[in-house]
């Protein structure tokens, strides 16, 4: 086990790359899937049933666990790996995305931001400085810069002004976080969809210096089109030797499209979020397990499929716990998706070592065309 934060890349296939983030609590293999883990749970998951997904590393939030239970509390009882009986690598996220997507009474000011809390009310303040210590106080180990992330669509002047912002935010992120050996800084790309904002950004963050970089402002509503159109650029700007991590991505197509991009990381709450709501993820395409034409179907989600949701139990089944509402359910459907986002993951992790990620993709599309689901 190292001491050290470092990134192994082993194979590229095109733009495609697979590798190895080797940090003191484990190895992530690349491209990697991040569950979302945000009160310190990956929702209606057991810990050891999401390392039995194939996970290798969780997302955490700042925002809310700032707010519940607070960070100083967490530290107080031994930091977040032990809190949430997860010993394995965290990234956890900083906390500006969720400031301007949850909290209320916002104010932006070039110090930080301040805000009322979405549970209590109370008032906060969160700054480069503040997100980083809390992050500290966690024991995350894959800290992220505390950024500004513009809600789209925006005018380019807007974006530029956030942009810029965010990279003085960034300065001060990496001077927060000190030296801490083990433990990573990643910067994060903003620019929305302009292509020159993006150069400069990520001219502004390899200035600075970071141990990974991530491409942030997408997801936010642009669409898949306009998200691919900028990753077939952005990534490029950025170091070949770091880790390039896409945030808030995505459905399945969405993470294969990204990949062969040049993304490393994602995190997504899709398969969770969905999982509890009944929509399940499988290789043919998606399917909506209250629909009343699953009520009499004795087949599994998923006949290729080898989590205990398509291992032990039917359609059927499934319909029918969704139907009263029965905890389990979540938990089944959860636990399924998880398992293929990772099994895609794996899958692409095969192919890019191979060289076969072409031939892959062409399965993967075809696949997703066929079949009643
Ligand atoms: O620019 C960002 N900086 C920091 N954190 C972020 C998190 C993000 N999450 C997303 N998108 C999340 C989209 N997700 C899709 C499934 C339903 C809930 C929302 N974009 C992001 C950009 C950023």
């Amino acid at each position: 086990m190292t001491k050290r934060f470092s990134f192994d890349l082993k194979a590229t296939d095109g733009k495609a790359r697979t590798g190895v983030i080797n940090t003191p609590r484990g190895e992530v293999r690349t491209p990697a899937f991040m569950p979302v883990g945000t009160a310190a749970t990956v929702k209606a998951m057991m810990p050891e049933s999401v390392r039995a997904t194939g996970a290798d590393i969780l997302l955490g939030n700042t925002y809310h666990l700032m707010l519940r239970p607070t960070a100083e509390r967490i530290d107080r009882l031994g930091g977040l790996h032990k809190f949430m009986n997860w010993e394995r690598p965290i990234l956890t996220d900083s906390g500006g995305f969720q400031v301007m997507s949850l909290a209320g009474l916002r104010k932006l000011t070039e110090k930080g931001v301040t805000f009322k809390s979405h549970i209590d009310g109370s008032k906060h303040e969160l700054t480069p400085e503040r997100s980083i210590e809390i992050q500290r106080l966690l024991g995350s180990d894959i800290v992220m810069c505390f950024d500004e992330c513009p809600a789209l669509p925006a005018d380019r002047e807007r974006i530029a002004e956030s942009m810029r912002l965010s990279m003085r935010w960034a300065e001060r992120s990496r001077e927060a976080f000190g030296d801490r050996p083990g433990h990573a800084l990643f910067g994060i790309m903003q620019g929305g969809l302009e292509q020159d904002l993006r150069e400069e950004s990520a001219e502004a963050l390899r200035k600075i210096g970071f141990e990974g970089y991530a491409v942030g402002g997408l997801a936010v509503g642009e669409g898949q089109e306009a998200m691919f159109g900028c990753l077939d650029y952005a990534p490029d700007f950025l170091p070949v030797d770091k880790p390039r991590y896409l945030m808030g991505v995505g459905k399945p197509d969405d993470i294969v499209g990204a990949v062969a991009r040049g993304i490393d990381m994602m995190d997504c709450v899709l398969p969770s979020r969905s999982g509890r709501t009944g929509q399940a993820f499988t290789r043919h395409g998606v399917v909506n397990i209250k629909n009343a034409r699953h009520a009499d179907d004795p087949r599994p989600l998923d006949e290729n499929c080898s989590c205990p949701a398509c291992s032990n139990y039917s359609r059927a089944y499934l319909h029918h716990v969704f139907r009263s509402n029965e905890m389990i359910s979540g938990m089944l459907l959860t636990w399924h998706n998880l398992h293929y986002f990772q099994e895609i993951m794996q899958g692409m992790r095969d192919a890019i070592a191979a060289g076969t990620f072409e031939a892959w993709q062409a399965e993967f599309h075809a696949q997703r065309a066929q079949g009643d689901i």
